[in-house]
């Protein structure tokens, strides 16, 4: 469904991302993580369209979107989520994923579409659908969640996920990996998943890619990549994967 190939991004004479090439196949949940800096949002920024590539190709249902603005990249199918959720606090909840309805599908849609669209997302994401709730006093999982199902709302056909755990207690964190499932099991939405905290994501992923100082260090299944030195070593550092590589 998703093809990166060779992604590179410069920043002056800096490459943020080196070499980056993944796929993801539909209906999959792909986890992209690795520790801080090794490139993870850049690589989602340039598919999501809010970084045009160096070098690279990135092909969505086979179709070349590299380079193209964020709002194509939208109404193409591919919707995201923020690190940091940013809703509109002037507006009431079901405005704001109503408002995200109507502009990520290019307007496509009529008024009540619009609404029907934005109470079925809150629904899902288990937020209040009713007109009057608005978004004060809202803790930091359900910004999240609404922050989903604004994404949602565009109806894609993949869903990139930027860092959903960020603020989250272990609770917390477990219900939002949850829901990402749940998402992919209802929906059929293809997921990408970008996290630094390992733990929680392994439990739903289909498959993992490891990134590092820019470069893919591993793409498989999750349970090989906890014991793979290059990924032991990134995250635990040398002396960890030493102690892994020399038990019986
Ligand atoms: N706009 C920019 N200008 C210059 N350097 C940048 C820019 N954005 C990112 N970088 C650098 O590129 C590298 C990769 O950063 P990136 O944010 O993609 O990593 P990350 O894996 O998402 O990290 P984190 O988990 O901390 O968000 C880092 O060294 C970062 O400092």
């Amino acid at each position: 469904m998703l093809a990166v190939e060779g992604l590179v991004k410069m920043f002056g004479g800096f490459s943020a991302i080196s070499n980056v090439s993944f796929r993801v196949g539909k209906g999959e949940i792909l986890g992209l993580i690795g520790p801080n800096g090794s490139g993870k949002s850049t690589t989602f920024n340039c598919i999501a369209g809010l970084y045009v590539p160096t070098r690279g190709r990135i092909s969505f249902e086979g179709h070349d979107i590299t380079g193209k603005p964020a709002n194509a990249i939208c109404h193409a199918g591919i919707g995201r989520t923020f690190q940091i959720p940013r809703p509109f606090h002037k507006l009431t909840v079901l405005e704001n994923v109503a408002l995200a309805a109507w502009f990520g599908q290019n307007r496509t849609v009529n008024r009540e579409q619009c609404w029907r669209q934005a109470a079925e997302a809150l629904e899902l994401v288990g937020l209040p659908t009713t007109p009057e709730t608005t978004t004060e006093g809202m803790g930091a999982a359900a910004l999240k969640k609404l922050e989903l199902a604004r994404a949602l709302a565009s109806q894609p056909k993949l869903l990139l996920a930027d860092e959903s755990l960020n603020g989250l207690d272990p609770s917390e964190m477990n219900q939002a990996a949850d829901m990402l499932e749940m998402i992919r099991r209802e929906r059929g939405i293809t997921i990408v998943w970008v996290e630094h905290i390992m733990g929680v994501l392994m439990r739903v992923v289909d498959r993992v890619v490891v990134l590092d100082h820019g470069e893919v260090i591993y793409d498989g299944d999750p349970h090989g990549a906890q014991s793979n030195s290059a990924v032991i070593e990134v995250y635990l550092g040398r002396e960890a994967a030493k102690r892994e590589e020399a038990r019986p």
